[in-house]
C-alpha cells in the first residue's frame, strides 16, 4: 500500500503552534514602533521580533541597529523566522511582501487595509494551497476586534447590516471641528502628528480608508468580496462653515459613516459617506480617532463595538493580538463563504442626502432623483434630494473636482 507522505499544510500549522514565535517585522513607523513597545511590555507573549526591516537606513531609530536591514529577503529567506508582520505604508511592497511569505509558508500578521482590500481574494487563495496563515484583525478598527468577531459570530442568514465609524482620522478632525471650533486644515494636521491619518491622507479624508476596511468587513459579515472600484465612497475634505452650521442648526453632527446593508433578493450595498446623526445614535457620541460598529441582526436587534481605532499602541495591540492567535494555531476559516450562499453586491439602492453646491454648473452632474428641499443663498446653495449609488458612482472620479458637499440625511437607510 502506498504511504501519503504528510502534507505541507499541516507541517506548517504544526510549527507553529505553541512553538516560540520568531518574528520578522516590516515597517518601524506608528504602527510598527508602538507593536515594539505592546511586545516588550507583554511578558508571557512567546513572542520575539529578530529583524526588522525598514525602508530608509539613515533615519535616526531608538533601538538596537543590529535588528534593522532595508533588504526584504534577510527576513522572507530566514528559515528561523516562523512569523512575518507587515506594517509598511506602501500598498504595492505589501502585497508583494505579503504574498511571498504565505508562499514561503510563513504566516503573517499584516495592518494594511489598502492591500487587503484589493488583493484579500488572491490572498485567500494562496493560504488555501500553502496552509500558511494570513491574520489582519489591526486593519479595520484599530484596537476593535471587529474581524476576527464578524468572522466567529453572526450566522449571515441573520446578520442585516454593519453601519459605523471606521476611520479615526476624520473622526478626530470633525470631533475637533465640532467640539473645539478648530479649522479642518488645523485638525487634519493634529491627525497626522498624532500618527492616526495615512502617508497620503487623502485615503482618510476621502472615505478610501473607510472603505477599504468596509470591504474587509464584507468578506468576513457576509461572504462576499467587492472590488473597491465598484462601490461608492465619498468624505469630509470639501466640509465647510455652512455644512456645519446647517448640521448644527438640526441639532446634528457630521460624522462619515461606512454603510453595510442586506438588501431583499440576497442582495447587499455598501459605500462610504459623511452622515447627519442624531443626538440618540451610538455613534454620535464616538469623538476623536475612537471609532464605533453598530451590527444589527434579525434577532439580536443592535449590538456596538467601540475603541480607539487608530493609533501606534492600540493598533500595535490589535497586531500583537493576531501574533498570539498564531501561537494558538488560529486561522480564519472564511465561513461565510464556504458555507453559506454568498450575497450579491449592488449599487442601485436610492438614499437622501444633503447636497451644497455654489456653481449650478457643478448641481448639473447630479442625477437626483426627486429633490424635496431647496435654499438658494449668495455665498452656497443646498437641497435635500435622493439619488441612486451608482450614479454617485459613475461621477466618483470627478467629484473631488467639484465644490460640494454630500451627507446622508440619514432618513433613507
Ligand atoms: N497609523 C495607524 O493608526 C494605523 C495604521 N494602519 C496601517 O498600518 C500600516 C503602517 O502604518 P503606519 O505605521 O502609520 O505608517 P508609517 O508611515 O508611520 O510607517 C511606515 C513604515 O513602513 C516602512 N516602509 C515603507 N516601505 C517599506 C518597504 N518597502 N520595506 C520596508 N519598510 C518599508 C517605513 O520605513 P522608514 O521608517 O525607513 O521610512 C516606515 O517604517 C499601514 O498599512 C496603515 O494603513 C492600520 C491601523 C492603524
Ligand atoms: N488612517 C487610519 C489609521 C487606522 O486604520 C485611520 O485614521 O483610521
Amino acid at each position: 500500500m502506498e504511504t501519503l507522505s504528510q502534507p505541507s499544510i499541516t507541517k506548517n500549522r504544526k510549527q507553529e503552534n505553541g512553538t516560540r514565535q520568531i518574528i520578522g517585522l516590516f515597517g518601524f513607523g506608528t504602527v510598527g514602533k508602538g507593536l515594539y513597545h505592546v511586545l516588550g511590555s507583554s511578558p508571557t507573549t512567546k513572542a520575539t521580533i529578530k529583524t526588522i526591516c525598514i525602508k530608509n537606513p539613515d533615519k535616526e531609530r531608538d533601538i538596537n541597529t543590529n535588528l534593522l536591514t532595508t533588504n526584504a529577503e534577510d527576513i522572507l529567506n530566514d528559515p528561523e523566522i516562523n512569523l512575518v508582520v507587515e506594517l509598511i505604508d506602501s500598498a504595492t511592497d505589501a502585497y508583494h511582501i505579503v504574498k511571498a511569505a504565505l508562499l514561503k509558508g510563513k504566516s503573517v500578521v499584516s495592518g494594511n487595509k489598502t492591500m487587503l482590500a484589493h488583493h484579500l481574494e488572491e490572498l485567500i487563495q494562496i493560504q488555501q494551497t500553502t496552509g500558511a496563515a494570513l491574520l489582519y484583525d489591526a486593519s479595520a478598527c484599530g484596537s476593535i476586534p471587529v474581524i476576527r468577531n464578524l468572522e466567529e459570530y453572526y450566522d449571515n442568514d441573520l446578520l442585516l447590516s454593519i453601519q459605523g465609524i471606521l476611520n479615526g482620522s476624520t473622526n478626530y478632525i470633525l470631533s475637533r471641528i465640532f467640539q473645539h471650533g478648530d479649522s479642518y486644515d488645523v485638525a487634519l494636521k493634529q491627525a497626522q502628528d498624532l500618527g492616526f491619518a495615512e502617508s497620503n491622507p487623502t485615503f482618510d479624508v476621502d472615505g478610501f480608508d473607510a472603505l477599504y476596511k468596509l470591504i474587509i468587513l464584507a468578506v468576513h459579515g457576509f461572504g462576499t468580496y467587492v472590488h473597491p472600484k465598484e462601490a461608492f465612497h465619498c468624505g469630509i475634505s470639501k466640509l465647510n462653515d455652512h455644512d456645519i452650521q446647517y448640521a448644527r442648526e438640526k441639532g446634528k453632527k457630521i460624522k462619515l459613516v461606512a454603510n453595510l446593508s442586506k438588501l431583499d433578493n440576497g442582495r447587499f450595498t455598501l459605500y462610504v459617506m459623511p452622515r447627519l446623526v442624531n443626538p440618540d445614535e451610538y455613534i454620535y457620541n464616538v469623538e476623536e480617532e475612537y471609532n464605533g460598529v453598530v451590527i444589527e441582526g434579525a434577532f439580536y436587534e443592535k449590538q456596538f463595538m467601540f475603541g480607539k481605532g487608530a493609533g501606534g499602541f492600540p493598533t500595535g495591540s490589535a497586531v500583537l493580538s493576531d501574533i498570539t492567535a498564531r501561537y494558538h494555531d488560529y486561522r480564519y476559516e472564511y465561513k461565510k463563504q464556504r458555507y453559506f450562499e454568498p450575497l450579491t453586491y449592488t449599487n442601485k439602492v436610492i438614499v437622501e442626502v444633503y447636497f451644497r453646491y455654489t456653481s449650478p454648473a457643478d448641481l448639473s452632474h447630479f442625477e437626483f432623483e426627486q429633490i424635496s428641499e431647496k435654499f438658494s443663498g449668495k455665498e452656497s446653495s443646498w437641497l435635500i434630494g435622493t439619488i441612486k449609488l451608482s450614479a454617485l458612482q459613475k461621477i466618483q472620479d470627478l467629484l473631488p473636482k467639484l465644490d460640494v458637499f454630500l451627507a446622508l440625511t440619514g432618513r433613507s437607510e
